[in-house]
């Protein structure tokens, strides 16, 4: 390290995909088994070492009637909490405890930036009810100590073309001095009975922990966009036989996207393009099966007024005859920096849904390639420093030749009360490697 420079100590860039899945070391939770999971042993999954052959719900035997009435008992300290997040205090405790707990960084150095509007996005598309955001404070003081949510979403598999409804959950976050003590089961089980209450049996969810048991697992992969700032705040190192100039040069990017039609998504360009990404999502064994007003939703940021969303960026490419062939989209979700003298925030962009009709066609992979440097290109403008996306979708195509590095975060997709055939998450299951070329069964992007 020389002279002036920050003393902030170096991460590699794979350190950084890991925090950005959570923190989860694979290694030492894969070697749990089927009887250490005293929770997840008594749910409806898979087990550990359990072969599949057939696939659908595991129980069935349930009504809404059977369900209580009732929220879980909490230990007395406790209380349920719903969270309005319409209302401004309430999604700003949200906002507080997911900044402070939900990042495993060891030392506080780096917490997502989360806005009010990345949450209006992300926990209210068409269906989302209030009693799915489910939080837990502390009797005595008021404070929030816990938060679960659950989104309504209508889940298909290829396999068997069979529509399930379900829900999404995420964001279960547990503060760090109530950790260890059996609380996450309870969030679970009560976000289950709410959700059971409205007769929704299954769930889709993410963890970078291993738990019984996944159904495929993919891995992070991160483009740096500006990597003499991810330099800076220590999150890529300089290899050993590189010049800073070097990085620079081989991550630089031209400042004019290629892609001869690309423009930004425009309301009138809704239609056309759902209809594009219905038909691209038949390539994944595993989709959400979006409706037009979902889909609306989710590619113009919950935004009812016509501005623009500041969180999810999408573009299309209309061709000379006016036809929309291709688009694809990405969120962002900045870092805040913190204890650094030169940069106080990191701008992050995930890849989120894309679709081109050139799939299957010879042409595809360079298509995709041209698509997804375009992205990273248009990317800049919003000060992104890192360009992330998982070995998921259809994404092994371009991981490479556009230059994403593998980081060692994994992300373990689950199914709540439902058997399938395993899927191919875009990785070597030997290895761990991104395989070359290979459409992925995943056709979910989970935030
Ligand atoms: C039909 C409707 C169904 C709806 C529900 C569907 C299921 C939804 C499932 C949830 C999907 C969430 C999707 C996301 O949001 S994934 C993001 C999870 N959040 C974080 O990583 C934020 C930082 N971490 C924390 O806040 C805590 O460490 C959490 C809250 C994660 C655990 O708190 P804590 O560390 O204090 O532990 P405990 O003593 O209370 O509990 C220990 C038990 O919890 C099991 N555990 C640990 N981590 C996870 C995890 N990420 N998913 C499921 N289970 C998990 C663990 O194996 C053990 O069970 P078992 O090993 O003994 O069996």
């Amino acid at each position: 390290m020389s002279n002036g420079e920050d003393k902030t100590p170096k991460r590699s860039i794979e350190e950084l995909l890991k925090l950005l899945s959570t923190g989860e070391k694979l290694t030492e939770t894969e070697q749990k088994q089927m009887k250490d999971y005293k929770f997840w042993k008594t749910q409806p999954v898979p087990s550990l070492e359990e072969k599949i052959v057939t696939e659908g719900p595991i129980d069935t035997s349930k009504t809404p009637e059977d369900i209580p009435n009732t929220p879980f008992p909490l230990l007395k300290e406790f209380e349920w909490s719903t969270i309005d997040i319409e209302n401004k205090d309430q999604l700003d405790e949200v906002y507080q405890l997911l900044y402070e707990h939900y990042v495993e960084d060891q030392d506080g150095t780096f917490r997502f930036k989360y806005s009010h509007e990345f949450f209006n996005w992300a926990l209210k598309p068409p269906g989302w009810t209030k009693n799915w955001h489910v939080g837990v404070r502390v009797k005595d003081t008021n404070k929030l100590v816990a938060f679960i949510s659950a989104i309504p979403v209508t889940l298909k598999l290829n396999s068997s073309q069979k529509e399930i409804p379900s829900v999404e959950i995420n964001f279960l976050v547990i503060h760090k001095k109530l950790r260890n003590k059996r609380l996450a089961p309870v969030l679970i089980k009560e976000i289950t009975r709410r959700v059971n209450k409205e007769n929704i049996w299954q769930a889709l969810y993410t963890a970078g922990v291993v738990l019984p048991s996944p159904l495929a697992v993919s891995r992070y992969t991160h483009r740096p966009i500006n990597w003499s700032k991810l330099h800076d705040v220590g999150f890529s190192h300089l290899p050993a036989n590189q010049t800073k100039a070097g990085m620079l040069a081989y991550y630089a990017l031209p400042n004019t996207t290629k892609t001869p039609g690309l423009r930004e998504l425009e309301e009138k360009d809704l239609d056309e393009t759902f209809k594009l990404f219905t038909e691209f999502q038949k390539r994944f064994e595993l989709i959400q099966d979006f409706t037009k007003e979902e889909f609306n939703h989710w590619m113009l940021g919950g935004k009812k007024d016509g501005s623009k969303s500041n969180v999810i960026k999408v573009y299309v490419v209309e061709n000379e005859d006016g036809k929309i062939t291709d688009f694809f989209s990405y969120y962002l979700l900045p870092f805040t920096v913190l204890n650094n003298s030169q940069h106080d925030e990191l701008g992050i962009a995930y890849l989120f849904y894309y679709a081109s009709d050139s799939a299957g066609k010879d042409n595809y992979k360079q298509r995709l390639n041209g698509l997804m440097t375009d992205a990273l290109i248009t990317s800049k403008q919003f000060n992104v420093d890192v360009f992330n996306c998982l070995s998921s979708q259809d994404n092994s195509y371009f991981i490479k030749d556009a230059k994403f590095g593998s980081g060692d975060g994994f992300l373990n997709y689950y199914l709540f009360n439902y058997r399938t055939f395993p899927m191919h998450g875009g990785i070597d299951p030997k290895t761990k490697e991104v395989v070359d070329d290979k459409t992925s069964g995943l056709g979910v992007v989970l935030l």
